[in-house]
């Protein structure tokens, strides 16, 4: 099995970017010194005022201490790349596999991303490895948000773990890895590898959220941000490709339960399962997600 990428692995589209107006502009002016700090939640000294602070003012943090073996992490990496590395042909007799825009919209508007949605049972593409990592994403995201969304009313429901590639690209300028969205979770989990391309939106600004090792990422989605009535927010981020080095990452979703009510004061009652209706259908229709506005009062 290739364990490097090759041009045969590329969905073809890739391999020529098509030539589109300009949706991203590096920073042309020197970075900041000291750039603007993800915050950092030791999750062996767990407080739940701190936690609220972030999830109000970021919704966005980083996590050390969480359990997650590092062997672990580089293993499920080493798998996806070798996953990724398969002739494209063969990847697409895979239903797990995707990439671009999985419905019929501008080329403009693809993302420029391969994902793999990992299944938590044996066997799987991963092997047991994929239990185990699902566990401990599991485990994370309940110790950091289970008390909140149980003071809600709420316990988790579905889950979803995937596997992305973020492909070379030659006009970078053109195209994002994934375009400046909020996850429909109530919390997302991601591993990225050392390359770097995830930015989080602070006010007008683009922050880039460089890869620290050892620590994973801890998003604030649209659901908990409904369920607390607006207390946490979900972050707006996006994912920038670049021309030289592919990127890889791991990224877990909770979910609610299907039909169980968010009953917050800023919305009308909604279940989880009205939510994800109308994001797929704003994307058939639009092309883009409109969220939680349609639900707010
Ligand atoms: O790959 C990443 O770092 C982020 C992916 C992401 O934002 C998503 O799947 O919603
Ligand atoms: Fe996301």
């Amino acid at each position: 099995m290739p364990t490097t990428s090759t041009d045969s692995s590329y969905p073809p589209l890739f391999l020529h970017p098509p030539q589109t107006t300009t949706r991203y502009s590096p920073p042309t002016q020197p970075l900041p010194t000291t750039p603007p700090s993800i915050p950092l939640i030791d999750l062996e000294n767990l407080s739940s005022p701190s936690i609220i602070a972030v999830c109000a003012d970021h919704g966005l943090f980083r996590l050390t201490n969480h359990g997650l073996p590092l062997p672990l992490s580089r293993a499920m990496h080493d798998r996806a790349r070798s996953l990724f590395s398969l002739p494209f042909p063969s990847k697409l007799s895979d239903p797990s596999y995707f990439w671009g825009t999985p419905v019929a919209s501008p080329v403009e508007n693809l993302n420029w991303v391969e994902g793999l949605h990992i299944r938590h049972d044996d066997p799987n593409p991963f092997g047991p490895i994929a239990a185990e990592y699902g566990a401990h994403v599991a485990r994370i995201s309940r110790r950091v948000f289970g008390a909140a969304a149980e003071a809600e009313g709420f316990g988790f429901g579905s889950d979803s773990l995937r596997a992305y590639r973020y492909p070379v690209c030659a006009n970078p300028e053109g195209f994002f890895g994934m375009d400046a969205h909020t996850d429909s979770s109530v919390v997302s989990i991601v591993d990225q590898d050392g390359v770097g391309g995830l930015q989080v939106k602070r006010g007008d600004e683009w922050v880039d959220v460089e890869p620290v090792e050892g620590t994973l990422l801890v998003i604030v989605g649209d659901m908990l941000q409904a369920m607390s009535n607006d207390v946490y927010k979900s972050a707006v981020h996006r994912v920038v490709v670049n021309r030289r080095t592919e990127r890889l990452s791991i990224c877990y979703f909770v979910f609610p339960e299907d039909d169980a009510i968010i009953d917050s004061p800023n919305y009308r009652p909604f279940t989880y399962r009205e939510f994800r209706a109308k994001v797929q259908e704003d994307i058939k229709s639009i092309g883009r997600k409109v969220g939680l506005l349609h639900f707010r009062l």
